[in-house]
């Protein structure tokens, strides 16, 4: 799905076989699955890998890893037919690099304060397929709190990259309305759930819809 103005969509933090389905059938551009034990939507032994290799091809199915070894990484990216990998640590470039090299996609995510040092992205450009801004807070991700988009207004690297971190229902005129550049598309995540890694489709549906509007 490509939503107004040219934005992807990404849901994350799924798990439950059903909710899964029901989401993939609103055909969002990226569902997200978190890998990482301490999470609250941590994907454990219910993210079934024959469930996530049977979605449809255009769906890109993506990770989500925090500070985790390229062996674990790449071990569930073979399991689960992964397409890309989010790093949602602090991996350095040579860990970004060590995994496309094992031909999958890398989203580096960037936890964004009171500012962005742009500079401090730049070794990361070449190994990395997207970029991801979420909203610094206690846990690495999922913290459903936003950031001052406008930090971004600056961006000037080759990379795409996605916003993330607080996006909820009654947002999308808003988002609609951005023209950042380098913005490829929304990340959303518990701004949509009924409790932790269960998301609200009918919500999500409407989301959609009033982005397309
Ligand atoms: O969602 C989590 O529990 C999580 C835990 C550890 C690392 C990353 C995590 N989420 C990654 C995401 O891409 C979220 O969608 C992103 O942080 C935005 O979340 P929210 O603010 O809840 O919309």
């Amino acid at each position: 799905m490509s939503i107004a103005p040219n934005l992807r969509l990404k849901v994350c933090g799924l798990r439950q076989a059903e909710n899964i389905q029901e989401v993939a059938g609103l055909e969002p551009d990226f569902l997200g699955f978190i890998f990482s034990p301490k999470s609250k939507r941590f994907v454990g032994e219910e993210l079934r890998p024959e469930l996530v290799r049977s979605l449809p091809a255009g769906l890109r199915k993506v990770g989500v890893f925090v500070d985790q070894s390229s062996a674990e990484i790449m071990q569930q990216v073979r399991r689960y037919g992964l397409d890309l990998v989010q790093l949602h640590g602090s991996e350095p470039p040579t860990q970004c690099a060590a995994l496309r090299a094992n031909d999958v996609g890398v989203i580096k995510a960037f936890a964004v304060a009171d500012a962005v040092d742009f500079a401090a992205l730049e070794p990361y450009a070449l190994f990395c397929d997207y970029f991801l801004f979420d909203a610094a807070g206690p846990q690495p991700g999922g913290n459903g709190t936003r950031f001052n988009w406008e930090l971004l207004r600056r961006y000037h690297l080759p990379v795409p990259y996605l916003l993330a971190g607080g996006i909820g229902p009654g947002m999308a005129a808003e988002l609609a309305q951005l023209r950042l550049p380098g913005l490829y598309g929304l990340d959303v995540n518990s701004g949509f759930e009924t409790a932790p890694g269960l998301k609200d489709a009918a919500r999500l549906q409407v989301f959609f819809a009033e982005l397309q509007a």
